[in-house]
């Protein structure tokens, strides 16, 4: 392509890094091999191609540019990342690796920040990766210094991390983001090369991520995995919205959580003895509820009904921020919690937390993601899930699905977006469309739960397009069904999804209910 830089060059360059990625990979970021297609992705992004990769939560995509940007002894790559945990992570990842890594962001020092200019600007940069906001990106500031760099021809990329937030039709729109096609209208001749990444992108918001980012299509390597994980095994459990004799909803609802919660401990303690098992640390989880009092109250419920099983932690941007971190880096360390009074190990340590606890999220050994009620949107729905089972090993995604959360979420949708007016009505489209999504999910008796996250995710298309496939050749990644019974559907058959969800309160009940609240 006229004006495209392939990076060093010469073709010879090209292979001598190619046949360094490997070292590099152990050396550097200390991991034994590449991961399914990172290798195919990393040298496009070496031979100087706009790159679009879609990958599955955990996949390991931050390498993918990481590593070229190092493996080049100069030159920067500039990183847009969404949010500063998930930057203030990456950053300290790379520093105790020993790359040379700065970023600028609001809680950047103005002596820090004079120090990472410039050295930017100084013609040969040390710092191999900085990451920035997007709001930082359209300042004029910024904006001139980086094509002072372009010009001395030290940029060598720009990666663009989280891409969906570009798209109004997404789940994360920030509109910052859609401000990025300034990259490619300005860092020209010679242009320089983009990669965007994300793990949840419908067909419409990827179209907006390429023509906004202004992709070009000729040079473009495209790339993606399953938008599900067949390592999570995922399940809905219907709730009947009616109270028992005795007990609430709620009630009902906990008692089965802390029942699957013990279903999950006997096996293990059959699989491992339990000698053994007194010596783990906690089994790790999430559970996802819609408010910031629901977090306290659910966190505070099962460490009181679960007779010393679990101890659960509220997680929400209520929370103090020092606290926050504090919690984020007990529920991370693994270690057992030896309680104080001589009580006996939880079995589960639980985070309870509101969506406030997203992107970023890099802990390997979380078992288990539960939506204690159905999740806004689709693609939250896929993001959260995916915190669980990270390290590969087998995880469970669960989701509690009623009619009366149903309506209400719904009802949210529509008063949320009348009262923002966020682009009012397309804004308000696609929020019903995602979250119409999670309700064919949870509603559905006759589909494997693997198969309808490619389907939403429009995986198939993405194939068509293009997209190259991870290891297994010829091996379609949309039509393969990698489900080994690793759904409700693939393990009880449409007949007992069916009978479970009859239980659930009918459309003519919930009518009752209502007419009694008026
Ligand atoms: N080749 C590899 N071998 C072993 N571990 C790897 C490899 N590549 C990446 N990882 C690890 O996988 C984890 C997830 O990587 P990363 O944060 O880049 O995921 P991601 O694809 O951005 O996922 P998400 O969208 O959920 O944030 C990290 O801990 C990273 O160190």
């Amino acid at each position: 392509m006229p004006g495209m830089r392939k990076n060093d060059g010469s073709e010879s360059n090209i292979t001598r890094q190619i046949a360094n990625m490997r070292w590099v990979l152990k050396n550097t970021f200390k991991k034994h091999d590449f991961r399914p297609l990172q290798r195919e992705v990393i040298s496009s992004v070496i031979q100087g191609h706009d790159v679009f990769l879609q990958a599955s939560t955990s996949f390991g995509k931050s390498l993918c540019y990481q590593l070229p940007a190092v493996l080049k002894d100069w030159g920067l790559t500039v990183v847009v990342c969404p949010l500063l945990s998930l930057m203030t992570d990456q950053v300290n990842t790379l520093k105790s690796l020993g790359v040379s890594v700065a970023t600028i962001n609001s809680n950047t020092t103005h002596d820090e920040r004079q120090r990472v200019f410039e050295d930017m600007l100084c013609g040969h940069p040390c710092t191999r990766l900085l990451y920035v906001t997007p709001e930082l990106c359209l300042t004029e500031n910024f904006r001139r210094r980086l094509l002072t760099v372009h010009k001395q021809g030290q940029l060598i990329r720009i990666a663009i991390d989280e891409a969906h937030c570009i798209s109004e039709w997404g789940h994360d729109f920030r509109p910052a983001y859609k401000e990025l096609g300034w990259f490619r209208k300005n860092l020209v001749n010679p242009t320089v090369p983009i990669t965007a990444l994300t793990a949840t992108a419908t067909p419409r918001v990827r179209s907006d991520m390429i023509n906004i980012l202004g992709l070009d299509l000729e040079n473009l390597r495209l790339f993606n995995t399953p938008s599900d994980r067949p390592n999570i095994h995922y399940e809905v459990r219907y709730l009947a919205d009616y109270a028992g004799d005795n007990c609430t909803a709620e009630d009902s609802q906990l008692k089965n959580l802390l029942n699957w919660l013990r279903a999950i401990q006997s096996r293990r303690e059959a699989r491992i003895g339990s000698e053994e098992m007194a010596r783990l640390p906690p089994m790790s989880g999430i559970v996802y509820v819609g408010t910031r009092a629901m977090a306290e109250h659910l966190a505070s419920r099962l460490c009181q009904s679960s007779d010393g099983t679990v101890t659960a932690v509220a997680y929400h941007a209520g929370v103090e921020a020092t606290k926050r971190s504090q919690i984020q880096s007990t529920w991370k360390s693994s270690r057992p919690v030896q309680p104080a009074d001589g009580r006996k190990i939880p079995a589960f340590s639980i985070i309870v937390a509101t969506n406030a606890f997203g992107m970023g999220i890099d802990n390997p050994d979380v078992r288990f993601v539960v939506h204690w009620t159905p999740p806004r949107s689709f693609e939250s729905f896929v993001q959260e899930s995916g915190r669980a089972g990270r390290d590969g090993r087998a995880a469970a995604s669960l989701v509690y699905y009623g009619i009366q959360e149903r309506n209400f979420i719904e009802t949210m949708i529509h008063r949320d977006t009348e009262s923002h007016r966020v682009n009012g009505h397309e804004n308000r489209e696609s929020k019903l469309e995602s979250f119409g999504k999670v309700i064919r999910y949870c509603e559905s008796i006759t589909r494997c739960r693997h198969e309808l996250i490619k389907e939403f995710f429009g995986d198939f298309e993405l194939e068509e397009m293009g997209s190259q496939l991870p290891a297994k050749e010829g091996v379609s990644v949309a039509s393969s069904s990698p489900c080994d019974f690793a759904c409700d559907f693939c393990k009880e058959g449409r007949g007992g999804l069916a009978k479970r969800r009859e239980k659930m309160a009918s459309e003519t009940q919930m009518a009752l209910l209502y007419a009694d609240f008026d």
